[in-house]
């Protein structure tokens, strides 16, 4: 038997129903709800904590055991000038804009999307309808009666429909005084007044606060967990022992203070992060594991075809990808892989994953290439995971700052030798002759050139030279004071600043999208909705259901319940008054993905049926023989098709 087809499109995805399962399961709920609730803040419920630990387990797992990467767990309160250095306090803003009679505050970008995509899913409606002939038949007037009070749909001329296009293919490339001009030339005004809206102004998106009880120094709650990587540096490399290529991760808590968050998970102010910093020499980016990746298939939406005005993406092997040129370099290549590999085996649908490249505006100066992991869901296309070459910025920035030496100093497999002109100083007459300002003078000889050293020889060589300090005075030198010689000099070790590579994970924003891509109905009834969570992340890994909460099933159960204890799988028993399908019908919405079945025939022939979620198939086994399969099932080592290979399908009724 093969893994039994299950038709979980016979149903449209219905969100509304999706989300009533995720508030009623209580998975995340507004936070102070209720105190009235704030925007964008969440709290986990059972299930949702359970899955996002189960996703921050797999992901421990895929990159930090996998790739032995140095963990880190650094503080969220960050002093404000490690924010100053790294730029933040100046450029970690967004664009946002003001309705002129209301003062509703609404991000530039996103009126901008917002207000285009609908006219463009106004003007499809309207061509369609054009297209038909006007039909009085019973389905046209219950259609008419259901879009009542909606405003007509507005059909628009091509050359305007195909500019809206190819603005919103390239909008994270446009700066906000361009949005401003957008929303004039467009006429985009707020959609839920119809007023005008300001010129874009730029909103910091940090938390400030103030550490300690005077007030003396101000903080910010971390916008990303970054910078506590970066800033321990040195101690990584030690612990290192001193050699590179190697990468620190951190999970952790990050703060933004949106401009109008929306979208439920997907735009939040509190949310986890899971960031990678992988270090390495800037004249080597090739990766060690490159060639376990190579083959492996991404869509890949680039800059040029976004610029071009279109979101057509190119199925490509990372090898090509890479030889091609279209990713800068092979590690970057292998974390776009890797994270494919992560999110695909948690469940998202590979067909609606893409990864998108920023276009040049859109990219911070220093980087050198970034890339977007993108997840379709009912809200388009979201960012889950960022994945950026950002160069040597972060490390020079904060070694320019602090003084404190971010370089990595590498023993050269063969020593360089290298002859030049050095000044040899007679500094007991240099300091009689010009006093204090001797250190001036040696210190601009030593910033000297090639060229600029050969001159000053040539000029001593013919009794005096003048030389420039920076202050711009001129001192008058001659060979008494200094001689210029030529010296060899052999360099063993080389020094540089590593460039770093930043996969930056949102666990939000791809928990949100997995329930999206795992959520169904059942054929036969629409009302039954199922979570087909892969059992790696589901929340709860096996149901336990006894016939009823009598005295003669609790033996059984406790030992199927111990016994998958000690093999470690996560099971739960359900003994309440409930029938057996309805308590299957709520694990199927929990994303429960295999369910035992104690009854009487169990008791007395030490057997259990053991049921999948998707298919709903029953299987019927000695209790020890249930047990190991499922364990089997749960860690993955064998799937459903291999369990129907070796136990028999139970033709009972009991269970549904
Ligand atoms: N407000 C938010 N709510 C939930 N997740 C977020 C939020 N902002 C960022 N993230 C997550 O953190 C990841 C890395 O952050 P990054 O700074 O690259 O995002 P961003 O480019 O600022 O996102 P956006 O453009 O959508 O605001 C994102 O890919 C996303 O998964």
């Amino acid at each position: 038997m093969t893994n039994p087809v299950v038709n979980k499109t016979a149903h449209p995805f219905d969100k509304a129903r999706l989300e009533s399962v995720l508030a009623h399961r209580f998975f995340y709920a507004p936070a102070f709800e209720i105190y009235g609730g704030i925007a964008g803040l969440y709290d986990y419920g059972p299930p949702g904590s359970a899955l996002q630990s189960n996703i921050i387990l797999e992901w421990r797992k895929h990159f930090i055991v996998e790739e032995h990467m140095l963990e880190l767990d650094t503080t969220i309160m960050t002093p404000a000038p490690v924010f100053e250095t790294s730029g933040h306090v100046a450029r970690f803003a967004d664009w946002m804009v003001k309705d002129i009679k209301t003062g509703a505050v609404l991000r530039a970008d996103h009126l901008v999307k917002n207000v285009l995509s609908a006219r463009l899913v106004s003007n499809k409606e309207a061509r369609a309808l054009a297209a038909q002939p006007q039909k009085e038949d019973e389905k046209a007037k219950k259609k008419a009666k259901k879009d009542k009070g909606k405003p007509a749909p507005v059909q628009l001329p091509d050359e305007l429909a195909a500019e809206y296009e190819n603005i919103l293919a390239q909008l994270d490339n446009y700066s906000g005084p361009e949005l401003g001009e957008l929303c004039r030339k467009y006429n985009i005004t707020n959609p839920d007044s119809g007023n005008e809206v300001t010129e874009p102004q730029q909103f910091n998106l940090m938390f400030a606060s103030s550490i300690g009880p005077t007030g003396q120094h101000p903080g910010f709650l971390r916008p990303e967990t970054a910078q506590g990587h970066f800033l321990n540096f040195s101690r990584l490399l030690d612990y290192n022992n001193g050699r590179l290529p190697f990468a620190s991760a951190q999970i952790g808590r990050s703060f933004r203070n949106e401009i109008s968050p929306r979208a439920g998970l997907l735009r939040v102010r509190e949310f986890t992060m899971a960031e990678i910093e992988h270090f390495v020499d800037p004249e080597d980016k090739n990766h060690e594991r490159f060639a376990e990746v190579r083959d492996v298939e991404l869509d890949l939406l680039d800059r040029h075809v976004q610029q071009a005005g279109s979101t057509q993406v190119s199925r490509m092997r990372i090898g090509d990808a890479v030889a091609r040129g279209v990713i800068a370099n092979e590690t970057l290549g292998y974390f776009l892989a890797r994270i494919h590999l992560f999110l695909t085996k948690i469940g998202i649908d590979p067909e609606r994953l893409r990864f998108r490249q920023h276009m040049a505006n859109e990219m911070a100066h220093y980087a050198a290439d970034c890339w977007d992991a993108e997840i379709e869901n009912s809200y388009g296309w979201t960012e889950c995971v960022g994945c950026a070459d950002r160069a040597a910025y972060d490390l020079s920035v904060h070694s320019k700052k602090t003084g404190h030496p971010l370089v990595v100093r590498a023993q050269l497999p063969e020593p360089i030798v290298t002859e030049r002109d050095v000044a040899e100083y007679n500094k007991k007459a240099l300091g009689k002759t010009f006093g204090k300002d001797l250190a001036t003078i040696t210190q601009a000889i030593d910033a000297f050139d090639e060229a600029q050293m050969v001159k000053l020889k040539d000029e001593l060589s013919h009794g005096s030279a003048t030389i420039q300090s920076p202050d711009g005075r001129e001192f008058k030198l001659t060979p008494d004071l200094l001689t210029i010689e030529r010296k060899t000099f052999k360099q063993s070790t080389r020094e540089y600043t590593p460039n770093v590579i930043e996969p930056s994970f949102g666990l939000g924003r791809i928990l949100y999208s997995l329930l999206e891509h795992c959520f169904w109905s059942r054929e036969q009834d629409v009302e039954r909705g199922v979570l087909s969570l892969p059992p790696v992340v589901a929340p709860t890994k096996v149901l336990i259901v006894p016939l009823s909460a009598k005295d003669e099933f609790k033996p059984l159960v406790k030992e199927i319940s111990l016994k998958l204890r000690k093999a470690g799988v996560f099971a739960h028993v359900d003994d309440s008054s409930q029938s057996i399908g309805k308590r299957y019908a709520r694990n199927d919405e929990l994303g429960t993905p295999f369910g035992i079945t104690v009854d009487f025939a169990s008791v007395k022939h030490h057997t259990a049926t053991l049921r999948e979620r998707d298919t709903t198939i029953q299987l019927i086994g000695p209790a020890d023989d249930v047990v190991a399969i499922v364990t089997e099932l749960v860690e993955g080592t064998i799937d459903w098709a291999e369990a129907c290979r070796r136990l028999p399908v139970y033709e009972g009724v009991q269970a549904e």
